[in-house]
């Protein structure tokens, strides 16, 4: 789907689909020579970064494992809650492993400092983020990103996976959405 599908919603394109895809590239090639011999896992946090994972796995020019895990900060509206709740975990044992999330954006950085510590508290061997966008306006919370994405303003995105209340994650790139479509969400 593109902008011009949903033009009455969006505000304006942010991060195209051509930035979106070089910055994928970019930070495949570091992290295929990174994690050369590693035999890494891969960790999407659902469903906001599977488009991102997606890209960013075929991009690799190594093997790696994929899981999932669902977390949930936001319930259906655009402000975080602040509380991390995990909806559905992940499948594979982390002791030992070298893990690599893949998130779709960073905002006041609760949900990835909580990830990355309870990975941490499984055991696993190093824990890093890949992160395509990020929103340093807003930090709450000090999280480590190694392989940095864009820089964002405080605007609430939509598109490549990212929703409002389940819709837009099909739009091909990333837009800020009019705030006439949220407006009057329950705080
Ligand atoms: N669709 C959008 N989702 C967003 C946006 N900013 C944050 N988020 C969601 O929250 C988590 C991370 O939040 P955090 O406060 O714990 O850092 C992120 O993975 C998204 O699911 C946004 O602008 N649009
Ligand atoms: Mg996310």
């Amino acid at each position: 789907m593109r902008i011009a599908d949903v033009k009455e919603d969006i505000d304006h394109e942010l991060v195209s689909r051509e930035q979106i895809d070089s910055k994928i590239q970019e930070m495949a090639a570091r992290v295929s020579d990174d994690y050369r011999d590693k035999n890494p896992l891969v960790i999407a946090v659902l469903k906001g970064a599977v488009n991102t994972l997606v890209a960013f796995t075929e991009a690799l020019s190594i093997p790696v494992q994929i899981d999932f895990m669902s977390l949930s900060s936001y319930g259906s509206g655009t402000k975080s809650s602040g509380t991390v709740t995990v909806r559905q975990d992940l499948s594979a044992d982390v002791r030992g492993r070298h893990i690599l999330i893949v998130e779709d954006i960073i905002d006041s950085g609760r949900t990835l400092a909580w990830l990355v510590a309870e990975l941490k508290r499984r055991g696993a061997a190093s824990v890093e983020v890949f992160a395509l966008l990020n929103k340093p306006s807003r930090r709450e919370v000090d999280v480590d990103v190694k392989y940095p994405g864009y820089e964002i303003p405080d605007e609430f995105v939509v598109g490549f996976g990212l929703d409002y209340d389940e819709h837009y994650r099909n739009l091909e790139s990333i837009a800020v959405l009019k705030p006439s479509v949220y407006q009057g969400e329950q705080a």
